[in-house]
């Protein structure tokens, strides 16, 4: 079954019962006080759980004319209704060592009374009750629902509690929050379920009439009630409620309400003259009752109150998703039917976010003056005048297609194409996930395989939406096919409202490579860490540029490249010391300095270096070995480095320092081949937990990747642990 299926289903119940669920969950947040409150009254009297029965009665019968009944209320306060010495018949609450009284029936407060009756029923009466009831039950559906969403998501029931990847905020807390509540709000709405069929009578009843020992109703042998042997046993724990008989005739007898049971005991000896258990449907009703209002337990009240607060969370978060998968999923109007388009651009997405892609294709190519036609993978079929096939996809699962692309390997062998196409596959993944665009990697194999199809770039993938790698791959299509097409973002980015000023400290010269080095200093105070991202906009654009931060001694250092037509990197390029620039600091948690771990690999290549910069200058030389592998492409590309490079080797803050140099003549090498040559080390951190970061272009992340890979395999017989990498390629 796929995961839509369950997503639509959780979806359905959600829309259908939200404002009711919202009603039950904002009413059941107040109410969850009134037990709360109740409990910090100060009649709970310490250790009465254990004063013995025949004690509590001596006490009673010792401080009043008469008793009536004793019993335990939801917050295990003792009531005694009594006739007092004076002649009043009085209920209140007692302590029951000494049996006076301590306080006045607590009695439930208008406002608890209006909020009750609304959880409840709406103030629809028996209308409202049933709804409520089936509310109660659409709410556990979603519940079941939302568990075999997340077993779909993780990949299997084991892996049900196993590490999430946080894409997206409100994706992933409504899933992490989701493990925790779900058995508190199965509880919660099977036993509201529960409390609505009881109060229609839907459940059987079971109401069987004390069968008395007749021959036990003797006045003799006369026992004093403190020395019955039963009351003796039994505690205040073991009793709900004692009524105590009405008169001195021997048909009056003690009535014991204990937790599962009611016995008739004779008041002249205290024997047991009749026995009735309470009945399952009694017992699961009054745990129904307690679960339900977190009555006599702070902290199950406690609970249910967060659990309400969680489900007004799933509400916002559920819905908040659904509109962004929509907005992202808003199909493309064609212009051109299938058979009149040139071009076909056909997607896989599951939540939307390549269709934004596919629109910018689209866009750029109508602008182009092209004739294209976008549809989904599923609704693959034969294109009379097309020329060029472009497949975007993105990947789920262990290389599972997105639903919209679950039908394409079977189309893909029937459909008969009359012309031979063109193609390019991209696939928009993950390197979170163990199959890193898997998919596209299979729909890639497929075409290769057929006979209509000849392929005109290789798979190009991309990382977590990147639009500059979906640039990359869109100039070298482009230019394959003689194009200049202009693409735009596919979302823009609105323009920054927290800017902050910085000052220029110093700026390298530009080297050989257009890289250089700026250091800045900040005008007001900020917390920020190396590996966080520098946030610019630059003038008249929507679209943000992002820098990653290496922190020396409180300042920014950023390691740019010069573009040709860049221009963030051309305004950068010309600033001078104490020149002020506008810009923001973005947290990157991810790609921060690990904690707790003894031994870090840093991999970088280019610019790539700067957090790298600021991590082995900053860390404690004594608590983490850090090694630092760096690409270049001359001995000149190194120079801007070098010194901050130099500082963190001598004083011993960095263990190992590998650079290779992929232009000098002496060594033509790439980081990677480095890496192979340390293999030892690599699998060393591998084996002993470490972290490997890696900071760079995408094509060597690529390529870093798959080496770490076999390293993995061959030293240490196991896949590359990604929990262990961590990245931010561009
Ligand atoms: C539950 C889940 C599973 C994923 N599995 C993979 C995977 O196995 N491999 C991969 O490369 N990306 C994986 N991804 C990442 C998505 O493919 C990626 O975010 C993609 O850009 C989403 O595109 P879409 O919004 O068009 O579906 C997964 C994402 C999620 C939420």
């Amino acid at each position: 079954m796929t995961i839509s299926i369950w997503r639509y289903s959780h979806l359905t119940l959600a829309i259908s019962s939200s404002i009711f669920i919202l009603l039950a969950a904002l009413t059941g947040i107040v109410l969850a006080f009134e037990p709360i409150s109740n409990q910090l009254k100060p009649y709970a009297v310490k250790h009465a759980d254990a004063l013995s029965l025949s004690k509590t009665v001596e006490n009673l019968q010792a401080e009043y004319d008469e008793v009536i009944h004793v019993e335990k209320d939801k917050n295990n306060f003792v009531i005694a209704s009594v006739i007092t010495k004076d002649g009043k018949n009085e209920t209140f609450y007692i302590n029951p060592f000494t049996a006076k009284k301590i306080g006045d029936i607590i009695e439930k407060a208008p406002f608890f009374k209006f909020v009750t009756n609304l959880h409840r029923s709406l103030f629809l009466k028996s209308t409202g009750r049933v709804l409520v009831g089936f509310i109660s039950f659409l709410l556990f559906l979603m519940a079941v629902t939302g568990v075999f969403l997340i077993i779909k998501r993780q990949g299997g029931v084991k892996r049900f509690f196993s590490k999430m990847i946080k894409e997206n905020f409100n994706q992933y807390y409504h899933i992490i929050i989701g493990r925790y509540v779900l058995i508190p709000i199965v509880i919660v709405t099977l036993s509201g379920v529960y409390l609505s069929l009881e109060k229609f009578s839907l459940l059987p009843s079971e109401k069987k009439p004390h069968d008395i020992n007749e021959e036990l109703l003797v006045g003799t042998p006369k026992i004093k009630v403190q020395d019955f042997s039963l009351f003796k046993t039994l505690t205040l724990n073991d009793i709900q409620r004692v009524e105590f008989p009405f008169s001195d005739a021997i048909e009056d007898y003690f009535v014991l309400k204990l937790n599962d049971k009611e016995w008739l005991v004779n008041q002249y000896n205290g024997a047991i003259i009749s026995e009735k258990k309470q009945n399952l449907v009694a017992l699961v009703s009054s745990w129904s009752m307690l679960l339900h209002t977190g009555q006599g337990s702070i902290m199950w009240s406690v609970i249910l109150l967060l659990t309400c607060i969680a489900i007004l969370f799933f509400m916002f978060s559920g819905f908040a998703m659904t509109l962004n998968r929509r907005k992202n999923s808003i199909k493309i109007k064609n212009k051109f039917s299938k058979d009149a388009a040139e071009y076909i651009i056909l997607v896989g997405s599951e939540t939307g976010s390549t269709y934004g892609f596919a629109k910018a294709l689209y866009k750029a190519l109508i602008a182009e003056g092209k004739s294209v036609f976008v549809s989904e993978l599923n609704a693959y079929s034969s294109y009379k005048k097309a020329e060029h096939l472009v497949v975007f996809t993105s990947t789920y699962g262990d290389g599972e297609p997105p639903t919209n692309a679950k039908n394409f390997e079977k189309l893909v062998g029937h459909v008969y194409q009359n012309k031979i196409l063109k193609y390019s596959v991209v696939g928009f993944g993950s390197l979170a996930y163990k199959g890193f665009c898997k998919y596209a990697i299979v729909v890639d194999s497929l075409l290769q395989l057929h006979q209509k199809f000849i392929p005109n770039l290789s798979l190009h993938k991309i990382n977590n939406q990147s639009f500059d790698a979906f640039k990359d791959w869109a100039s070298s299509w482009s230019k394959n096919k003689g194009l200049n097409l202009k693409i735009e973002k596919p979302v823009n980015t609105p323009q920054p409202k927290n800017s902050k000023l910085f000052k220029v400290v110093s700026r390298s010269m530009v080297n050989s490579d257009n890289s250089f080095l700026l250091e800045l200093e900040l005008a007001q105070k900020l917390k920020f860490n190396s590996g966080d991202l520098f946030k610019v906009y630059p003038k008249n654009e929507q679209r943000e540029r992002l820098y990653s931060i290496g922190k020396i001694n409180e300042n920014i250092v950023l390691s740019i490249k010069k573009h040709e037509f860049g221009v963030c990197s051309g305004y950068f390029s010309k600033l001078k010391k104490n020149d002020m620039v506008l810009a923001d600091i973005k947290q990157n948690k991810d790609f921060n300095f690990p904690v707790n771990v003894k031994e870090v690999v840093m991999i970088s290549n280019g610019t790539g270096i700067a957090p790298f910069l600021g991590m082995i200058n900053n860390q404690d030389s004594n608590s983490v070995k850090s090694h630092l592998f760096w690409g270049g492409r001359t001995k000149d590309s190194y120079q801007i480095y070098s010194e901050l490079i130099d500082k963190a080797f001598y004083s011993k803050k960095l263990s190992g320092l590998y650079i290779s140099f992929s232009k000098e003549e002496s060594q033509k090498r790439y980081v990677q081949n480095s890496i192979v040559e340390k293999s030892d080390l690599i699998s060393r951190v591998l084996k002993s937990d470490g972290v490997i970061m890696i900071c760079g272009s995408i094509a060597m992340q690529n390529d870093v990747l798959e080496t770490l890979e076999s390293i993995s395999e061959s030293k240490l017989n196991r896949p590359l642990n990604l929990n262990q990498i961590k990245t931010d390629c561009y």
